[in-house]
């Protein structure tokens, strides 16, 4: 997302240590979501879960920031993202949200959270934008999540919706399975995108779709649309973080390209430590007072 989608392109040139798009928007809005698809502009998107991450890809020029509720997974070891808690994400969104300049920062309201009624969607995403600095809240669901949606929408709080494959619903489609295969498949993800457009998100995630199918999607919304495993015709795009780095140590989705090895290069880190202390060379004169 660069000069075009920021409205303003008189932004001071400034040097961001890890490259990025120092030419676009000082702060991303929802504004800057509508831009770039409208001038064709692709989106990029991580997860984060702490400061540390959040600034390198913030001063990177990542658009958005989502606190995923794949924190179960890659933070807390849960199988699913299913026993994670409001009470457990606050910190973790607070900790995101406080740690960027420029980065969009969407939280994303876990299982059992919203679903309940419309009055507990707004609470959540009430205390989201009250005790983190969140920017906006995501919530799973298309036809079945417009009416909170449409709630939240009217409080003030920007809505970033969730269809396809949607983790919190495991169970029930059976796996991680791709949504949206055939006619019917098609039929049903564009009726929940216009569901989702016309009860006021800013921006819909297309997770494990086929290709044609998002790309019909992206095609009919006037919002954009973020894919996740969705191919390439989409406005942008969003993995897990420590898939993306390769920091995972389970299985890893065939849609996420691996851009590190960090699982290589703090488990070998770790070996020379143990070896270092070992064998007497850590810590050496310099390390010492
Ligand atoms: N975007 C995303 N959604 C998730 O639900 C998710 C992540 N990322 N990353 C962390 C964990 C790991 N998860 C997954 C999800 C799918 C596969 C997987 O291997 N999928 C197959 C297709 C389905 C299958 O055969 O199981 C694949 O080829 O991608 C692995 C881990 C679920 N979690
Ligand atoms: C994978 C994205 C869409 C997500 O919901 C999460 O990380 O929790
Ligand atoms: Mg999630």
């Amino acid at each position: 997302m660069a000069d075009q989608a920021s409205g303003s392109s008189s932004n001071p040139v400034e040097e961001r240590p890890y490259g990025g798009t120092p030419e676009g928007p000082k702060r991303v809005r929802t504004r800057h979501f509508q831009n770039a698809k409208a001038n064709g502009i692709k989106i990029t998107g991580l997860t984060s879960y702490d400061m540390l991450s959040a600034r390198i890809f913030d001063e990177a020029g990542i658009d958005f920031l989502l606190v995923g509720d794949s924190a179960g997974n890659n933070v807390f070891g849960y199988d699913t993202t299913l026993p994670v808690t409001v009470d457990d994400l606050i910190p973790l969104t607070r900790a995101v949200a406080h740690a960027v300049t420029r980065a969009f920062v969407v939280a994303d309201m876990p299982f059992g959270s919203y679903e309940t009624d419309v009055q507990d969607a707004l609470h959540t995403a009430v205390r989201f934008m009250k005790e983190t600095g969140a920017h906006a809240v995501k919530l799973e669901g298309g036809r079945r999540s417009a009416k909170q949606i449409r709630r939240i929408v009217d409080a003030g709080i920007p809505v970033m919706a969730h269809i396809g494959y949607t983790p919190q619903s495991e169970h029930q489609l059976g796996g991680h399975i791709i949504q949206g295969r055939g006619d019917r498949g098609i039929d049903d993800l564009l009726a929940d995108a216009h569901a989702i457009e016309e009860a006021g998100a800013f921006a819909v995630v297309l997770e494990m779709v086929p290709a044609d199918a998002a790309a019909r999607v992206t095609e009919e919304l006037t919002i954009p649309t973020i894919g996740v495993g969705a191919g390439p015709h989409v406005d942008g795009q969003l993995l897990v973080w420590t898939d993306w780095a390769g920091f995972t140590t389970g299985r890893v989705p065939r849609f996420v390209r691996q851009y590190a090895d960090l699982k290589g290069v703090l488990g070998e880190a770790a070996q020379r430590y143990k070896a270092d202390v070992e064998g007497g060379e850590y810590p050496g004169p310099e390390h010492s007072y």
